[in-house]
């Protein structure tokens, strides 16, 4: 497998080193040529890296990441961390997806300027980090990034007694005035946009002073594993977070402490090389998959299934089994599903929706809309525009049978959206991607593992993990 830096400053900080097939972004989906049969490993969990990056900042001492993801996410909260006074070093390792970090908690230090990219885990996890710093923090990411919700993270601060200065927009940029310590104590705020605001205010609570009880308002919670992730992360490192009801988080303050931890691999990112089983036929095997994991994308062992797909595992190897697939001659059964546990699960699901002979309505995920771009007008639009036959509803899309037909496809920024359309474009020729470069927000490698999976790839070994090295 070879190893792809995008560039671009709107997608990327990395160098630039592309092949051909991707100049300047532009991609067309390869069709699969024979049934698929391929055995993958998968970079890790950006939730994960994410949420240990602003925990081994918070901790009491050093801690160790092992095989952590190397992306725009965790590169953006690494640098914005840093940024902070973290000192986050690399380590070594003979693993093909880039080296472990080191990361020596340090007080945080402010007069500094966080870019979030587009990263909904930077711009809602390190604000409440942020407000422990001395001094101001200004927060801004990329025009898409001043789009997406921010209004409960910057009312929750204030709610909280830091002084948030955002110019009455609710939204990216705005800056804190970080004192050194935040009171903590009660807040009520409304998480129905995004579960990261819950996310991101437990993760710092426990230093807090008086730690924090934190009740959510609104009248649905979308990505509850989320949240089951964040109080697992917090578990295994000694904040016991309970929950009196529904909806209520109770953090005592105290210490977070130091650890090493191997992060999983991006289970919601095994879903367009999972999904292809069933376009193409075949079997996709993904290795390393966690026997007990609060990924939603685990998920996608019963979800798979509704098309057809058979689950088997060998260990810590979990196969997707699509059978004929589609272009063996097989079909995909019209679905009824909700997401709203694993709304970033829908693009992909959407997609294989888009080939299906029957309707799907897939719903629970209205608050996509706020992702990295409106994904529900995003996916409508790009699946009619290949002859499809979508509609948006308030709360998700339907989907009608239709043949589908070569086209142009935009991506908006959204990685997901690149997935889609690679799923899309195994049955469908010449799908042309804008920018396939949007991929390295959680998975620069997506080309060079897609290729690997239709049997188009060149090897590749450790050492060519050295171009990843932008940290
Ligand atoms: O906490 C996290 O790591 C995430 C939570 C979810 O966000 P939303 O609740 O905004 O959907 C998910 O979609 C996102 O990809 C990652
Ligand atoms: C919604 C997503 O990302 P973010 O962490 O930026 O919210 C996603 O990856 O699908």
């Amino acid at each position: 497998m070879q190893v792809f830096r995008y560039s671009g400053p709107e997608f990327s900080p990395y160098e630039t080193d592309r092949e051909p097939e991707v100049d300047e972004g532009f991609w067309v989906a390869p069709t699969a040529a024979a049934p698929v049969s391929a055995e993958l490993s998968l970079p890790g969990s950006k939730s994960l890296t994410n949420r240990e990056l602003v925990l081994s900042a918070l901790a009491t001492g050093p801690s160790i990441l092992r095989l952590p993801l190397h992306s725009r996410d965790s590169a953006l909260m690494v640098e914005a961390l840093r940024s902070l006074g973290t000192t986050i070093s690399e380590v070594p390792n003979d693993e093909p997806f880039g080296p472990d970090l080191e990361i020596v908690p340090q007080a945080f230090t402010g007069g500094v300027s966080v870019d979030c990219g587009l990263a909904g885990t930077v711009m809602r996890f390190l604000p409440p980090l942020a407000a422990l710093a001395t001094g101001p923090v200004t927060f801004d990411g990329d025009e898409g990034a001043r789009r997406r919700p921010m209004r409960t993270t910057i009312e929750s601060l204030r709610a909280l007694g830091v002084d948030v200065d955002d110019d009455g927009r609710s939204a990216l940029p705005f800056s804190l005035h970080g004192t050194g310590e935040v009171e903590g104590g009660e807040v009520s705020i409304d998480a129905s946009a995004s579960s990261q605001f819950v996310s991101g205010l437990l993760l710092s609570a426990p230093r807090f002073a008086n730690g924090l009880t934190l009740r959510h308002t609104g009248e649905k919670l979308p990505s509850l594993p989320h949240i089951e992730m964040t109080i697992d992360a917090l578990a295994s490192r000694g904040v016991t977070v309970s929950s009196p009801e529904t909806g209520v988080w109770v953090v005592p303050p105290g210490p977070i402490a130091a650890r090493e931890v191997t992060i999983e691999p991006d289970l919601s990112n095994a879903a367009p090389f999972l999904a292809a089983a069933l376009v193409a036929g075949g079997r996709v095997s993904i290795r390393h998959w966690p026997h007990d994991t609060t990924q939603v994308g685990d998920d996608l062992l019963d979800l798979l299934p509704l098309w057809g797909a058979t689950v088997t595992r060998d260990g810590d190897t979990v196969t997707i089994d699509g059978g004929d697939g589609l272009l063996g001659g097989g079909s995909l059964p019209g679905v009824d599903v909700d997401l709203s546990r694993g709304g970033e699960l829908a693009p992909a699901l959407v997609a294989l929706a888009a080939l299906a002979s029957g309707p799907s309505t897939i719903t629970g995920i209205a608050h996509l809309r706020g992702h990295e771009t409106d994904r529900l007008a995003a996916l409508v639009a790009e699946i009619n525009g290949l002859g499809g036959r979508a509609t948006e509803l308030d709360d998700g899309i339907r989907l009608e049978p239709s043949p589908l037909h070569a086209g142009k496809w935009k991506t908006y920024g959204d990685h997901r959206m690149a997935h889609a359309a690679a799923i899309i474009g195994l049955a469908v020729p010449d799908v042309e991607l804008d920018d396939v470069r949007v991929v390295s927000k959680t998975l620069p490698e997506f080309v060079a593992l897609w290729d690997d999976l239709l049997g188009r790839t060149v090897t590749t070994s450790p050492a060519d993990t050295s171009l990843l090295g932008f940290l």
